[in-house]
């Protein structure tokens, strides 16, 4: 066993839709990992609940099935046999009285714990859960609730659910999650802006053409199409994902890694950002739904065939903006963003894209003078390059190459595990530690600009251009980026060679 990870408080971990998938695929097995690692003391004890009735031994089951299925090969016979000994299921229906008395007797046995209620529910849920949870007295001083993404539909609707658990946990016990910040990668954003002396002096517009950051998932709607069909891209991925992205590259060093620091230098992002209005929608955004195609040489069908989608439907799978930075340090500076579902491969990416040089000074090459570039994947594949013109060695003429300097996380840190987010995330919640979580004011701000995309969209009536599964999305996209004299990086296409 290793012990790798320094042990942590004792707790309870109750996962309100403990029988979802986002449960079943990432929470369970996240905490599976982390007692492999030796992380979790001996009376810590995890509680799933959902309406469905179900004995103990039934979601001991159910888990162990998942843990099979999502990771295999991480399954050690006397970790897996520790882990299910610590698993209860206790049926409760978020918006009645049933169940919740049985909760609170089981949860009564370890009073001292660190409690942690994690709503993986519809958003709609999160009210009656949180007043269900003061009701029957759940409460300790050290109880933390986390929420999952997507906080509401709208502004609206993000407001009540953060007045409403507000009105029982205070602001440092809520952890809103944003899985992306628990990536290995995106953690270290703020490491390689604010460890390193390198960037700093050129991290703003008099170094930086533009940022381009891309989600791109090979995956349908799966499942998932009840949730996704009245979510759309924007709302799923933009609204959050990518808007924490955009948040780390484009931010002020805060003064600490404090996490009130840190979330004021984001939310400062957010509040910048300049707002997509209907004027704007046919340069600066680009929605698109896809159609049947093939994906990897297999054939993959439309949006509209998928399960649980409303005839006619309108929604978007993919998503491209053109978003602009209102500061002194990102003037004039476009961050292209695009995520989509269906795309050929599976990649999420944040380029920055440097100015040329002032003057070319070589006899031959000018014309392929890419400026310098970095690019940071953050999966899969995590690494970062930074391309630089180099003398390719030989006799002769002077010929040049672009090449990368190359970190690969897999390369360098051989040893390490990289642990999944989930794993990371949950700890941080037991220790009280939310730096890595959205605080109000930041998803809040993160719903005002998405709902100004989202009325201009509505109120000209736009409707989503088809593409092709597996393909990069509308060619509107990359008309979006080619009339401002740029493209899409293409890592495939090469570094460019001059000769
Ligand atoms: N799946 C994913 O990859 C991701 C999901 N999320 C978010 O996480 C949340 C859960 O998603 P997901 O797991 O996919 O959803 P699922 O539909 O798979 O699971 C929902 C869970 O909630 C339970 N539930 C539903 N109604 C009630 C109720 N009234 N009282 C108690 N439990 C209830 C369900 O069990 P039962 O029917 O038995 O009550 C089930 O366990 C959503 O907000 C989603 O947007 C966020 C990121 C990724
Ligand atoms: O939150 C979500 O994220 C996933 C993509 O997450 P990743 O870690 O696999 O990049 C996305 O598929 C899902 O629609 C969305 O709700």
């Amino acid at each position: 066993m290793n012990f790798s990870q320094p042990i942590i408080d004792p707790f309870d971990y109750v996962v309100f839709g403990g029988t979802g998938d986002l449960a079943r695929r990432k929470l369970l097995p996240a905490l599976y990992l982390r007692d492999l690692d030796g992380q979790l003391p001996e009376t810590s004890r995890i509680v799933g609940s959902a309406r469905t009735d179900m004995t103990g031994e039934g979601f001991r089951e159910l888990v162990e099935a998942s843990l099979r299925e999502f990771i295999a090969d991480k399954l050690d016979p006397e970790v897996l046999a520790r882990f299910l000994a610590r698993l209860h299921y206790v049926s409760v229906d978020a918006k009645a009285a049933r169940g919740w008395p049985e909760l609170a007797t089981l949860l009564s046995d370890e009073p001292r714990q660190i409690r942690v209620f994690y709503l993986a529910t519809a958003p709609e849920l999160y009210g009656p859960i949180a007043d269900n949870i003061h009701a029957h007295g759940l409460q300790t001083p050290e109880t933390r609730i986390v929420l999952e993404k997507p906080i509401g539909h709208d502004l609206a609707s993000a407001r009540a659910i953060n007045d409403r658990v507000g009105a029982v946990f205070e602001e440092r016990n809520i952890f809103r999650i944003d899985h992306y910040l628990g990536k290995e990668t995106v953690q270290n954003l703020l490491v390689l802006r604010f460890a390193n002396s390198l960037f700093e002096p050129v991290w703003n517009h008099n170094g930086i053409d533009h940022v381009q950051i891309t989600v791109a998932e090979t995956v349908g709607v799966e499942d998932r199409g009840g949730y996704y069909d009245h979510t759309g891209a924007l709302r799923d991925m933009i609204q959050n994902h990518l808007m924490q992205l955009l948040c780390l590259v484009a931010m002020e060093p805060p003064a600490t890694f404090d996490r009130e620091e840190v979330r004021d230098e984001k939310i400062k992002v957010l509040k910048s950002l300049a707002p997509i209005s209907r004027d704007d929608i046919a340069t600066k955004s680009v929605r698109g739904q896809y159609r049947a195609g093939a994906i990897k040489g297999g054939p993959v069908k439309s949006y509209a065939e998928e399960k649980d989608i409303a005839p006619g439907s309108t929604t978007e799978t993919f998503a491209a903006l053109k978003v602009e930075v209102r500061n002194w340090r990102w003037a004039g500076v476009p961050f292209y963003l695009r995520t989509g579902k269906r795309m050929p491969e599976k990649v999420s990416e944040i380029v920055i894209q440097f100015k040329p040089v002032p003057y070319w000074i070589f006899p031959t090459g000018s014309d392929h003078a890419m400026p310098n570039r970095l690019v940071i994947r953050v999966q899969p594949d995590e690494h970062i390059r930074l391309h630089l013109w180099t003398k390719e060695p030989g006799p002769g003429g002077l010929r040049l190459r672009n090449a990368p300097l190359n970190l690969s996380f897999a390369e360098t840190f051989k040893n390490n595990h990289m642990p999944d987010a989930y794993e990371r995330l949950l700890m941080d919640v037991v220790r009280g530690n939310a730096t890595l979580f959205m605080r109000r004011d930041e998803v809040e701000a993160a719903w005002e600009w998405t709902e100004s995309i989202l009325d201009a969209w509505k109120s000209a009536g736009d409707r989503p251009k088809l593409y092709t599964a597996g393909t990069w999305g509308p060619s509107e996209a990359v008309a979006m980026i080619v009339r401002d004299g740029r493209t899409w990086f293409d890592e495939q296409a090469g570094y460019g060679a001059g000769d």
